[in-house]
């Protein structure tokens, strides 16, 4: 195929943030949003095809994703790639499809990421909103933070980064040549592994590579099959061409085996937990002889985020703030407030405001859309919090203040737990939970700075923080002393959050690569950029002035 012409310069229409809808009693999305709920419980299960080359595999291997608050309903029936012929077919499909896509201008691949974006926004909404609340656990708030505003808004802002990236262009020329640099697609494919908890994120996983002109072998997360399914679909409607996109659920350690033995794998696009993305970088680095090219490793992973308070926060404000980072989508939340750090002048205060608040959460449906909360998305997950609260209950350093409780009997519900510790690197202050379970441990006053060293050098993760304060000098100290504790640092704000545009999103150390979602440092990672020059005046002589004679 010839690549088309590209007859203009174009400029990208105004990228703004999704305005975010607010799902009140009687507002029209609120009816919609039910709506759509009953829609999906009609129609489930769901069956979810694999799809390669455009065209829709049904193998009969067949799994279940179950509604996770009401886990005796199957949401959808998805068929497995469990034959290796069919993930090679995914690859060798991809790697097909390769040529006309970096091949069609990136006004085109733009206006197609831009079309998903508002099909998303309009006309399947709902539709993935109310996928996203039965089969991953979040309520009305939660699946418009994420399945529309962040998914709409990762497709679109990451037009006007690729614009960025491809404006990125040499700073001189000497007279007589021109220089420019093309950010070519990387030679090969790349693989994207996306998580159960964002629907955004799995689009962002897939779609920001293939924006740049890669071509893409996706294994969604089985806990999130249905709504993922629907995003690839919204894609394919606003024109992705068959095979760029290649939507292959199937046996995660097997099929990311046999995609690592390509020689064509060109880059890994993950997001999930981080010993999970370390034995992958870890398969990779054994087969490094057998690539074309080194593969790029971007991959973001778990946290263990901290709230600092100091004795000159508002603290009923902190409080609340507190409530909402540790239980908001239950906690599982990458950036979820997991451990935190109050001043023993300011304690009992502190206490007061959050039991009283934390009275208030409800736990259940998400069809009832008065629950803050509703449950944790699966068996493993329920039992893993489970064992962190029981650990609390036995620990002798630890007091379980609020919460502790749980029930599987209909869904994953897990009460939003609060323990008190008096050993700041106790199991729970430590340890990745990834579900509705905070630990608070009250320093003295005098060890605000020994604290934050603390903090600093408890486990292993880098991912998100806050601190609360007045003081400016407090601000400035923990700003400084908590430098590499966060890829995102808050002050005086919740340590979950962060918006496409706003906030980049990423952590360091175990907590990832920090490539920066929501930002062209993350497009970059998907390009090899090549450098031309050209001259314009032929040469008349091979000899440099120097060479001539006196
Ligand atoms: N830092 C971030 O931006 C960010 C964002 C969201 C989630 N997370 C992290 O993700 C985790 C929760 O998500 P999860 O439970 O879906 O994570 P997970 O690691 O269990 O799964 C993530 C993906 O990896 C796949 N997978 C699992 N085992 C695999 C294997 N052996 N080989 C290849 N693929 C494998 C899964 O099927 C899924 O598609 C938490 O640790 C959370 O902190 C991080
Ligand atoms: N970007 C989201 C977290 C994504 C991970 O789960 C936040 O900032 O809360």
């Amino acid at each position: 195929m010839n690549p088309a012409p590209q007859l203009a310069i174009v400029k990208l229409p105004d990228i703004v943030n999704e305005p975010m809808l607010h799902y009140a009693p009687g507002s029209t999305e609120r009816r919609l949003l039910q709506e759509a709920l009953q829609e999906i419980r009609s129609q489930a299960p769901y069956e979810v095809p694999i799809v390669i080359d455009g065209e829709e595999i049904k193998t009969g291997h067949i799994e279940e994703q179950r509604v996770a608050c009401d886990h005796q309903v199957v949401l959808c029936r998805y068929h497995n790639a469990t034959d290796p012929k069919l993930v090679t077919r995914a690859i060798d499909g991809a790697l097909r499809a390769k040529e006309a896509w970096e091949a069609m201008p990136v006004y085109d691949r733009t206006a197609i990421m831009l079309r998903a974006a508002d099909l998303l926004a309009t006309k399947y909404r709902y539709k993935v909103m109310a996928a996203t609340m039965l089969g991953q656990g979040k309520n009305a708030w939660q699946a418009e933070i994420d399945a529309a505003a962040e998914a709409c808004d990762f497709l679109r802002f990451n037009c006007k980064f690729a614009q960025e990236v491809y404006a990125h262009q040499p700073a001189a020329n000497t007279p007589g040549t021109w220089n420019h640099v093309e950010y070519r697609p990387l030679e090969g494919f790349v693989f994207a592994v996306s998580p159960f908890n964002f629907t955004a994120i799995a689009a962002n996983l897939c779609g920001a590579p293939a924006l740049m002109g890669n071509v893409v072998v996706w294994k969604p997360s089985p806990a999130a099959t249905l709504s993922n399914y629907f995003i690839y679909e919204i894609l394919v409607e606003a024109g992705l061409p068959a095979g760029v996109i290649q939507f292959v659920p199937g046996p995660a350690a097997e099929m990311a085996q046999q995609v690592f033995a390509h020689p064509d794998f060109a880059a890994l696009h993950f997001t999930g937990s981080t010993h999970v993305f370390k034995g992958l970088w870890k398969t990779i680095a054994q087969n490094i002889d057998s690539y074309r090219s080194y593969p790029r490793i971007v991959g973001e992973t778990g946290g263990k985020n901290f709230h600092l308070i100091h004795n000159s926060a508002p603290v009923r404000s902190t409080a609340l703030q507190t409530i909402r980072a540790a239980f908001e989508y239950q906690g599982q939340k990458c950036s979820a407030c997991s451990r935190c750090y109050v001043p023993a002048s300011r304690w009992p205060e502190f206490k007061t405001h959050l039991l009283a608040e934390h009275a208030k959460i409800t736990v259940g449906d998400v069809n009832d859309f008065s629950h803050f909360m509703t449950a944790v998305i699966n068996q493993v997950a329920f039992d893993k919090i489970k064992g962190f609260i029981e650990h609390a209950r036995s620990a002798s350093d630890c007091e379980i203040i609020a919460g502790g409780t749980y029930d599987d009997s209909k869904g994953y519900f897990i009460q939003p737990t609060v323990i008190v510790t008096t050993n700041p690197h106790t199991k729970t202050m430590v340890e990745e939970i990834f579900g509705p379970v905070v630990t608070i441990y009250v320093y003295p006053d005098a060890e605000w700075q020994s604290t934050i060293q603390m903090i600093n050098e408890t486990g292993t993760y880098g991912l998100t923080g806050a601190v609360f304060a007045n003081d400016r000098q407090a601000v400035v100290y923990a700003t400084n002393k908590l430098r590499n504790t966060a890829g995102n640092f808050y002050i005086n704000d919740k340590c979950t959050g962060a918006v496409v545009g706003q906030q980049s999103f990423g952590g360091a150390r175990n907590s990832g690569t920090n490539d920066k979602a929501g930002s062209s440092n993350l497009l970059y990672r998907f390009v090899s950029p090549r450098s031309v020059k050209e001259t314009f005046v032929p040469i008349e002589d091979f000899m440099y002035p120097h060479n001539l004679k006196d």
